[in-house]
């Protein structure tokens, strides 16, 4: 199958994902064109660098690109105060320049920790996002979203930085642990759920099959996640309005993350978007939004893919609704101390709302436990 090209068109911040198998070994001859000196600063974690670093530096190699590869410890936890500081301070150690290019090469973990210490580097320097996870290629490596966690919540710090180019080769998508593959599908299912029923009754009728390995059925499911993830971006690129809409199921994922300590081997954030997303369908239909039948066909697909889809298939103890509900407080979305939610009126039909019974949302959580 031959490669698929989105375009981001932001101006003088567009920029392409290319989205292929076979990517990754010509990397370097993709990156080339772009550098003002043939050298590079790959930051990327242990797991990825033991799977698919060879590849990548043999890429670099071929086309004369050097550069020094930081390797960090996998895991949500990475997404640190204390990681962004030895990423810029080995950065600055190699005296990375304004016109240089770093390279993420990770899932959305390096994306968004890297992305981040860029954004700040010399007031901004320019990166490569290759991201290695299916959660990475449709989402997170695209829409310059970058940041860290902080014991107050997730993402809470960071910047909108685009990056210059992003490399999506599916076939590395082939060593992915399938919980890793699972959790980075919530993203995907979530983008039928948000914008495109047809999406997701496709995804109904080949998600099974995309999850045992079909790379043409993963290639189709990638492009389209990016295309109506840079159709949204294109529209709101700071999250002023409609932006939001890719916040389906977030509201709760994040609290999720938070009351679990971002512990992986607990909650994934691909995990919480799955739950979430059924949660808000839920949400939806109490509100009288939305008929019964359409968290039955959230719920339905999530078991049909055996993914998590309830408070209570996290392991170990969680806070209650009115402690999960404290922890939403810190959602970038509320305005005047108010939640505000995606919701929907159906499949592919969600709309951002404040109006929302406080009530409502915990009688939800509690029966979801
Ligand atoms: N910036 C955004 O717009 C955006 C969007 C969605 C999610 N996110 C963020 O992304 C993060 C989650 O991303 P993620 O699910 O990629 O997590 P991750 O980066 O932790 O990767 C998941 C796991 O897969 C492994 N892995 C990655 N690529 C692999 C490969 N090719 N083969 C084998 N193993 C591989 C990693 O080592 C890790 O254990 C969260 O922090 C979330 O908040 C950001
Ligand atoms: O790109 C966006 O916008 C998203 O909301 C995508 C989400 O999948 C992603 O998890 C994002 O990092 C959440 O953003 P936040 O602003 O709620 O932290
Ligand atoms: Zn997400």
């Amino acid at each position: 199958m031959s490669e698929n090209v989105v375009h981001v068109p932001l101006g003088e911040r567009a920029y392409d994902v290319r989205i292929g198998a076979g990517l990754l070994s010509v990397a370097g001859g993709a990156i080339a064109p772009l550098l003002k000196r043939p050298r590079v600063f790959v930051i990327t974690e242990t797991r990825v660098a033991g799977l698919h670093l060879a590849t990548l530096k043999s890429s670099l190699k071929t086309v004369g690109i050097k550069g020094p590869v930081l390797e960090l410890e996998p895991g949500e936890t990475t997404k640190s105060w204390a990681h962004l500081q030895t990423c810029v301070e080995w950065l600055l150690d190699h005296e990375v320049e304004r016109g240089d290019m770093v390279v993420a090469f990770g899932g959305g973990v390096i994306g968004d920790l890297v992305g981040f210490a860029a954004a700040i580097l010399r007031r901004g320097v320019r990166f490569v996002q290759i991201p290695t996870s299916l959660l990475a290629q449709v989402d997170s490596s695209v829409g310059g979203k970058t940041g860290i966690n902080t014991r107050h919540g997730k993402n809470l710090v960071g910047a909108f930085h685009q990056p210059t180019l992003v490399l999506a080769d599916v076939e590395v998508l082939g060593t992915l642990a399938p919980r890793d593959f699972l959790a980075g599908y919530g993203e995907v299912a979530k983008y039928g759920l948000l914008g495109d029923a047809d999406f997701f009754a496709w995804l109904e009728a080949n998600g099974p099959a995309l999850a045992k390995g079909d790379m043409v059925l993963r290639q189709q499911a990638v492009t389209r996640s990016v295309q109506m993830k840079a159709d949204i971006v294109a529209r709101d690129e700071t999250e002023q309005g409609d932006r939001a809409l890719l916040n389906l199921g977030h509201t709760f994922c994040h609290a999720l993350e938070a009351a679990t300590g971002y512990d992986g081997a607990r909650l994934l954030h691909g995990e919480g978007v799955a739950i979430g997303c059924a949660l808000a369908f839920e949400l939806s239909s109490r509100l009288g939004l939305c008929s019964q039948e359409a968290p039955s066909r959230v719920g339905e697909h999530l078991d049909q893919m055996g993914m998590m889809r309830d408070l209570r298939d996290i392991s170990g103890d969680l806070p209650d609704a009115a402690a999960l509900l404290t922890l939403m407080g810190q959602d970038k979305k509320v305005v005047a101390g108010q939640l505000r939610f995606i919701l929907a009126r159906g499949i592919g039909a969600a709309f951002v709302t404040g109006d929302v019974p406080r009530d409502e949302v915990l009688r939800v959580l509690e029966d979801a436990a």
